[in-house]
């Protein structure tokens, strides 16, 4: 969610990625991320120290915990909560100037070593306090959650630029009004578990960040897939600017014409740009957005491979396909997942946020690793909008324009019934 050249994103710009490829000493940096976090609202994360199911104990707990939801797979058919596991971690050392929707495994932002790490977990109190906590866990979790061991960070599709990764298993987005509001109000919905905790807003280098858990440091060399859910990938605010300003976009442009020369009409072609709505229905009908409200944008596999070339991933077949290639055919991994994903179903159907907002280029955080643990999380809501009252969204229902309707509800539906099918066949 933040603007590049050329576009009439509502974020701040990526800034000046110079100071991002600067890093001061971890000590410094977490001296600075203490003192500077400026609306801490979420409290600090709690120890959790059980896996418990998710549905009918999360609603009771969430207001007293940093939850969020990890399913443990040594057995199988137990969905858990488990807390934020409080790994650290350190400065991307890759940060692309372009787009990582465009990358291939090199597009990767390994961020930190293993020794980087154990330096920085042992080097403040913060992580010794952590440790302490983490001792803690492992007594009492049925899943022996890693100590030592812990992936480097890594970003597998969005702006490049728009992350670094701060201490203890957090993880600083640049600054975006909306998307605080929402995890904001997040914190205090039934959807806390299955969004990343929100620690409120920092500073790094003159630059704000919204603060929240990394997700992947519950993992080790974690299988991470990205899906954008909805079937608009556009908000109507941008659709009525676009016709009151149009401003067609030259690298939209290019980016149609590399997938598909013959997809820009004869003007755009005389133009060589396209607006961004017309290039976003174009990706939505290319893709299964259109088709089934959702669709795959990226998968980084735990070998690092990472595949963002799912434009045109479009039938429930060629869907099915890459599911399976994404848990490796592993079927308990399936069956998790569509676990999970009912109860976030659960959840969204009950969630006032829910009901008063447009969720639109919201993606779904699907990752596992080996031990057999898999989550599911919400993320990116710079274009997550509240709708005016009384107006309230069913999330199923098609959009017309002015009902503000994103077809998540029913993007989530085909979702599960994918899995479904494919269990089925097991
Ligand atoms: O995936 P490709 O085909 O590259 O297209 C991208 C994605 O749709 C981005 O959504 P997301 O952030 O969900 O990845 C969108 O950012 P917005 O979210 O700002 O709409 C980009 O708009 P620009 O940032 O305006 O280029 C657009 O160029
Ligand atoms: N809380 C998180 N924990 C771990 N990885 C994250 C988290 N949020 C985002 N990511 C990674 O960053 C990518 C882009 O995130 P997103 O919020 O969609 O950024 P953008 O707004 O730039 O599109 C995701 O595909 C995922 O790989």
């Amino acid at each position: 969610m933040t603007k590049t050249p050329g576009s009439a994103a509502p974020c701040l710009d990526v800034g000046d990625m110079i100071q991002s490829l600067h890093w001061p000493t971890q000590a410094a940096r977490d001296t600075e991320e203490q003192s500077r976090v400026v609306a801490l609202r979420a409290a600090p994360p709690e120890l959790v120290v059980t896996c418990e199911p998710c549905v009918a104990q999360t609603e009771k707990k969430i207001d007293h915990r940093n939850t969020s939801g990890l399913s443990c797979g040594s057995q199988p058919d137990e969905e858990s909560l488990c807390s934020d596991s409080g790994f650290g971690g350190s400065p991307a050392s890759s940060l692309g100037l372009r787009k990582l929707s465009d990358c291939s495994s090199a597009g990767l932002s390994p961020t930190s070593s293993f020794e980087e790490y154990e330096e920085e977990f042992h080097g403040n109190n913060e992580g010794k306090d952590h440790v302490e906590r983490n001792k803690n866990m492992v007594n009492w979790s049925p899943v022996v959650l890693p100590l030592k061991k812990r992936s480097p960070w890594v970003q597998v599709v969005g702006h490049a630029g728009n992350f670094q990764t701060g201490s203890n298993g957090k993880l600083l987005k640049k600054y975006c009004a909306s998307e605080q509001q929402c995890l904001q109000r997040l914190m205090d919905d039934v959807l806390r578990p299955f969004v990343p905790a929100y620690h409120g807003v920092t500073r790094r280098d003159e630059q704000d960040y919204n603060l929240m858990d990394d997700l992947l440091s519950y993992f080790d060399s974690p299988c991470i897939m990205d899906c954008k859910m909805g079937s608009r990938t556009y908000l109507e605010e941008e659709l009525m600017k676009a016709r009151k300003n149009p401003q067609p976009r030259k690298d939209m442009y290019e980016k149609m014409v590399a997938v598909d020369p013959e997809a820009p009409t004869p003007e755009e072609n005389v133009q060589q740009a396209v607006l961004k709505t017309r290039y976003m229905q174009w990706r939505e009908t290319l893709s299964s957005t259109a088709t089934l409200g959702f669709r795959i944008e990226g998968i980084k596999k735990s070998d690092s491979t990472c595949n963002t070339n799912f434009k045109r991933t479009k039938y429930k077949e060629e869907v099915i396909q890459a599911l399976d290639d994404f848990v490796d055919g592993n079927v308990s991994l399936l069956r998790h997942y569509q676990q999970r994903l009912k109860e976030l179903r659960v959840m969204l159907e009950k969630s006032d946020f829910f009901k008063t907002h447009e969720v639109v280029g919201s993606s779904l955080l699907f990752v596992h690793d080996q031990s057999g643990r898999a989550g599911v999380w919400m993320i990116d809501f710079g274009k997550t909008v509240s709708v005016p009252p009384p107006l309230t969204l069913d999330h199923r229902s098609p959009w017309v324009e002015g009902n503000r309707e994103d077809g998540y509800l029913w993007g989530l539906d085909n979702f599960i019934d994918i899995l479904t099918a494919m269990l089925s066949v097991q």
